[in-house]
């Protein structure tokens, strides 16, 4: 569905991503890993548009989309997270995921901010699938809840939550166990694999948490100053002896 070939990103003399190839496909779990700096971001930058590369190719489902913009991206269905929480404090659970669904539709602004206003039909099929995205979350108790009041594993909960109520078909997450402990780590690892098949095709993630990552992907792509330092299934990731410097030193 997604691939990457020879994609390149500079800042000034700064190579962040350099030489990039993979592809995902659909139905998997695909993770970008690497120590902090590595390109992981710029790589997501690149492929929704926030950056142009400066040289390199983004094909989705067979279409050249390097030089598309991030709504032009979105519209396809290339949706993201980002390390900065993406929800609306001011607004209850409900109505962030509700939000959500108007990105990918034709609406007036204002039922953007009052989304409950002279209900029709659709509007009501939106609030059922916000309902079913925030129940199949593990927020369904949190449904009116004030996103203020949340907790920061409730909070990445909802972050996903309002990803998929735009309905991607590659959801790409941006370090979306951040800041939780174990549990809720776990809590999100369990989620995450449900979600190819019925909610998204395939999901992009980037995750510094090497425990739900081995949980959770079929492939991996380790980067390292801005480059592949190893591809592979959890299994061969785990066994890498360069993987293994890069993230621990010479002694490892
Ligand atoms: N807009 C920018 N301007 C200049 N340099 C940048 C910019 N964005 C990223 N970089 C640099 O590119 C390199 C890769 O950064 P990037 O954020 O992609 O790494 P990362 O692997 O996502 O790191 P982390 O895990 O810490 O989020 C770093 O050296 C970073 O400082």
């Amino acid at each position: 569905m997604l691939e990457v070939q020879g994609l390149c990103k500079s800042f000034g003399g700064i190579h962040a991503v350099r030489e990039i190839d993979f592809s995902v496909a659909k139905g998997q779990i695909f993770s970008l890993i690497g120590p902090n700096g590595a390109g992981k971001t710029t790589c997501f930058n690149l492929i929704t548009g926030f950056y142009r590369p400066t040289s390199g190719k983004v094909t989705w489902d067979g279409e050249d989309v390097t030089a598309l913009k991030p709504y032009d991206m979105a519209s396809r269905g290339v949706i993201r997270t980002f390390q900065k929480t993406n929800v609306l404090r001011s607004l209850n659970v409900l109505d962030n995921v509700i939000h959500a669904h108007y990105l990918q539709e034709r609406t007036p602004l204002w039922r953007t901010f009052w989304p409950h206003r002279g209900q029709s039909q659709r509007d009501r099929q939106i609030e059922d699938s916000s309902r079913e995205i925030i129940e199949m979350m593990g927020l369904g108790h949190r449904m009116e809840a004030d996103a203020n009041a949340l907790s920061c594993g409730e909070l990445r909960l909802l972050e996903v939550s309002v990803a998929l109520g735009a309905k991607p078909r590659l959801l790409m997450l941006d370090e979306p166990a951040a800041g939780l402990n174990t549990r809720e780590a776990n809590d999100l690892a369990k989620r995450l694999i449900q979600l190819p098949g019925k909610w998204v095709e395939s999901l992009l993630l980037v995750e510094h948490n090497m425990h739900l990552v081995m949980q959770v992907s079929d492939h991996i792509v380790v980067m390292n100053f801005g480059q592949k330092l190893a591809s592979g299934t959890p299994q061969e990731i785990q066994s890498n002896p360069a993987v293994l410097e890069a993230y621990m030193g010479k002694a490892a």
